[in-house]
């Protein structure tokens, strides 16, 4: 198992932080009473920071292949390590410069699987700032520099992501779920790939995929997450941009249904294979490092 920094424990907060996350997470807009009622319990306006604790949380969007990457920071840590999950190689200078314009030290370029449809960031950042280290799930088959494995905890300064195994759109995907206790922010958020999008999940057709896995792995370990768990996919082509899990559970058109029938349902998609896919996957499985040569400058390391 790996678990990187220490974890220092504290504990519970004054009601006041509450309240804290509130400006980074939308507020869900009332639909009708019942609805309302029931999604209060998946609201995406309470959340609970811990004393002494802040998360800094960005979501940034490539717009070519539809990716969301995800910037997490602990910004009370003194050195405010943060790290990008799925990060595109078009976006890497802006999100560096985001980086470094909020003063963090990025220290993990995450992948959450071996993307077919456009090529992973994580090579060309580990070029800019040598210091950070690749993530990639083991079952990927792939080269990186950390290889997780379920279970495995992340952490950056106190703040840490819990590794989940959920294949089925590939052999090695994983969802990084905020960490759970006493000490971590509250809602959880899962950065769930391309196993879970906001009412769909990705295709199963190549890679390893398998939409019987997909469906065992959505609802052994993302559906019996809590239910105001914050659900923030690899993809959108909807424009949505977070779910919660209470939602998905209730709305999703794919995964609601039962397996035969979503079986069913992945096997008639007929989605045209992604267009990158034969360049984007030889360089994937090496986390983007295929010949890249180390140019290092100083750029989002403090
Ligand atoms: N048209 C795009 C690829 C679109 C696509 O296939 N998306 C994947 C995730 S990226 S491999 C997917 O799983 N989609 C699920 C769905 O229901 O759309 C391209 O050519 O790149």
């Amino acid at each position: 198992m790996i678990r990187i920094n220490l974890l220092r424990l504290s504990f519970p907060s004054s009601p006041s932080n509450f309240f804290a996350f509130s400006s980074q997470i939308p507020v869900l807009p009332l639909i009708n009473r019942s609805r309302s009622r029931l999604m209060a319990k998946c609201a995406y306006t309470t959340a609970f920071e811990p004393p002494g604790k802040k998360l800094l949380f960005r979501q940034l969007f490539e717009k070519e292949s539809s990716t969301y990457t995800y910037l997490l920071a602990d910004v009370t840590h003194p050195d405010k390590p943060a790290l990008l999950i799925d990060p595109v190689d078009k976006t890497v200078e802006r999100d560096l410069s985001l980086v470094r314009e909020l003063g963090l030290k990025l220290i993990y370029a995450m992948n959450t699987h071996v993307h077919a449809d456009h090529v992973t960031g994580s090579g060309i950042i580990k070029t800019q700032v040598p210091d950070v280290k690749s993530i990639i799930s083991k079952a990927s088959n792939s080269k990186a520099d950390i290889l997780i494995e379920a279970g495995d905890k992340i952490y950056f300064g106190d703040l840490f992501l819990e590794a989940r195994a959920t294949p089925g759109h590939t052999l090695g995907c994983v969802t990084y779920v905020t960490g759970d206790g006493l000490d971590q922010p509250r809602p959880r958020m899962a950065f769930t790939g391309d196993a879970l999008l906001i009412r769909g999940c990705g295709r199963t057709d190549f890679q390893g995929g398998s939409s019987s896995q997909l469906y065992k792995s959505v609802h052994s370990q993302i559906f019996t997450l809590p239910k105001d768990t914050l659900i923030y996919p690899a993809h959108d082509y909807k424009g949505f941009t977070v779910s919660t899990v209470g939602e998905e559970v209730l709305y999703n058109s794919r995964l609601t249904k039962d397996e035969e029938t979503f079986e069913s349902i992945m096997e008639n998609l007929n989605l045209p294979y992604p267009k990158m896919i034969d360049m984007a996957l030889p360089v994937n499985l090496t986390c983007g490092l295929q010949e890249l040569t180390a140019k290092p400058v100083e750029a989002a390391s403090n």
